[in-house]
């Protein structure tokens, strides 16, 4: 019998954070973007009657439904319930989340003078943000929380076409036509992300992930160019890593990025993740030996039949082992139609085929 005494798992020591950090594991982890949401029928009797960006400010809310999944799926990791948008809904700015279109800016960023009128995010705003998490920390135990924050582009994109957009053509038609505007815009938009996400690891979150969800439209010339230092500038205002300041696993995600994944973890993270449009193989090759990959199931497998489902989650966890480590996910968010009993399996399977 040994003598030393037990000493309580630590979400540090996770199969989530061992992964991240490209360490050994137990068996490959496994969430889903978007766990949390309207797949839940408890999800949705809890979000009755309340605003999305509404829950996202009450405690209790974001406690329980961020809760949801972990205690249904068995997932590896919990994720905030909150919006990338919030942040900016905090500062001040009229942002509304209309059900089944997204986020809708009451006036969009047009002008530079538009630009500087942007409020900023005061720290103090955030109390309801610290709760939230030192609740939830509390609750998890040995299950980490990601905390999360958009990208600037992402949220300029928001903020400029003033909603959802499929070519987000103002938001690069100002990106050329007002160079220093856009700076200015996106140098903000990362000081309201950083701040976002220390309050997050100060009081207990145990990786953070940046959405920069829209990333793909752009070139890899223009996104090394004009975006990609500011996204860097979110990650460096968690402080200095060499000093252990806020030193949790970091990562780094859009959709329709395969021109850019060297890119994505160029910006300092741990972890890219990547989507369905690139084999998690040929990824590796592409974002190098030196980062974990996350990803990438095509959400819309889950709607497909079981057969199709364990062919596909195979083949993920199969080209996955070409990573220096694997976090199995989506390649995007759960679709609001998956039956949760697939999401269930699929991390039962996951678990399954990579037990060590
Ligand atoms: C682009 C983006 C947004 N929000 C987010 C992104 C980046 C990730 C991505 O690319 O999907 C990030 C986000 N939004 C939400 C989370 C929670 C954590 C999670 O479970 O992943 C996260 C990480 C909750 C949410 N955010 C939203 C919901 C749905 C709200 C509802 O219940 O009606 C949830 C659970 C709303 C939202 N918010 C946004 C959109 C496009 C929508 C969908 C609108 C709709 O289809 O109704 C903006």
């Amino acid at each position: 019998m040994s003598t030393a005494p037990a000493v309580p798992p630590s979400p540090a020591d996770s199969d989530l954070v061992r992964a991240a950090r490209g360490l050994p594991v137990d068996r490959t982890p496994v969430w889903f973007m978007r766990q949390a949401g309207r797949s839940l029928p408890e999800y949705r009797a809890l979000r009755a009657g309340t605003a999305m960006l509404q829950a996202c400010q009450d405690p209790d809310l974001v406690t329980e439904i961020t809760l949801q999944p972990v205690r249904r799926h068995g997932v590896d990791a919990a994720i905030l319930f909150s919006d990338i948008v919030l942040p900016l809904v905090v500062a001040g700015v009229d942002i509304e989340i209309k059900p089944g279109v997204g986020p809708v800016v009451a006036s969009p960023v047009r002008t530079v003078a538009d630009v500087d009128a942007l409020p900023g995010l005061e720290p103090d705003r955030l109390d309801f943000l610290a709760t939230a998490v030192r609740r939830l920390v509390a609750e998890l135990g040995p299950t980490p929380l990601i905390g999360f924050a958009g990208a600037p582009f992402t949220l300029a994109t928001y903020l400029i076409e003033g909603g959802p957009s499929k070519e987000h053509a103002r938001t690069k038609a100002f990106m050329y036509a007002e160079p220093e505007a856009w700076t200015r815009l996106l140098e903000r938009l990362a000081v309201s992300a950083a701040t976002f996400l220390r309050v997050q690891v100060d009081n207990g979150a145990s990786a953070v992930q940046l959405f920069d969800s829209w990333a793909g439209v752009l070139s890899a010339a223009d996104y090394a160019a004009r975006v990609l230092p500011h996204s860097r500038a979110v990650f460096d205002g968690l402080g200095d890593r060499e000093r252990g300041e806020r030193d949790v696993p970091r990562v780094h995600f859009g959709v329709g990025t395969g021109e850019l994944l060297p890119l994505l973890g160029d910006v300092g993270a741990d972890v890219v993740g990547v989507d369905w449009r690139v084999p998690l193989d040929e990824a590796a090759r592409r974002v190098g030996p030196q980062r974990t990959l996350q990803g990438n199931l095509d959400p819309a497998v889950l709607l497909a039949d079981r057969e199709t489902v364990d062919r596909e989650v195979r083949r993920v966890v199969e080209q996955g082992r070409a990573a220096r480590g694997h976090v199995f996910n989506l390649g995007h968010g759960v679709l609001p139609e998956t039956d949760p009993g697939v999401l269930t399996h699929v991390v039962e399977l996951v678990h399954e085929l990579s037990q060590r």
